[in-house]
């Protein structure tokens, strides 16, 4: 299991993270993406979901026409651990 990231490792990440923030009340992060359109978004999602589930890792999202809210932890560790960072990476490199 990956280790839960420390409060100072944590926000260094979040410093080279673009547009991500932490959540309020959890210790998660959380970011809106705005496509073009739905046909981008939903494609984008299925890019997203084919390297979650090769990962183990899964984010929590919810989709609304070209507009998608993703946030990001480990559950299994109550916290953010690097597979967190390795997902939001590869999220806003997938956006092209
Ligand atoms: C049993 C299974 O491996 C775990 O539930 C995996 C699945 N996907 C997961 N996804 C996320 N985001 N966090 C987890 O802790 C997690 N754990």
């Amino acid at each position: 299991m990956p280790k839960r990231l420390g409060i100072e490792a944590r926000n260094e990440v979040l410093a080279t993270l673009t547009g991500w923030k932490l959540v309020d009340g959890r210790e998660a992060i959380t970011k809106r993406f705005v496509f073009r359109d739905f046909s981008e978004a939903f494609s984008w999602m299925t890019r997203v979901a084919m390297l979650a589930e090769a990962m183990n890792h899964h984010p929590e999202w919810s989709n609304i026409y070209k507009t998608v809210d993703v946030t990001l932890a480990t559950h299994d560790v109550g916290g953010l651990t690097e597979l967190d960072v390795k997902l939001a990476r590869a999220m806003d490199g997938f956006t092209g």
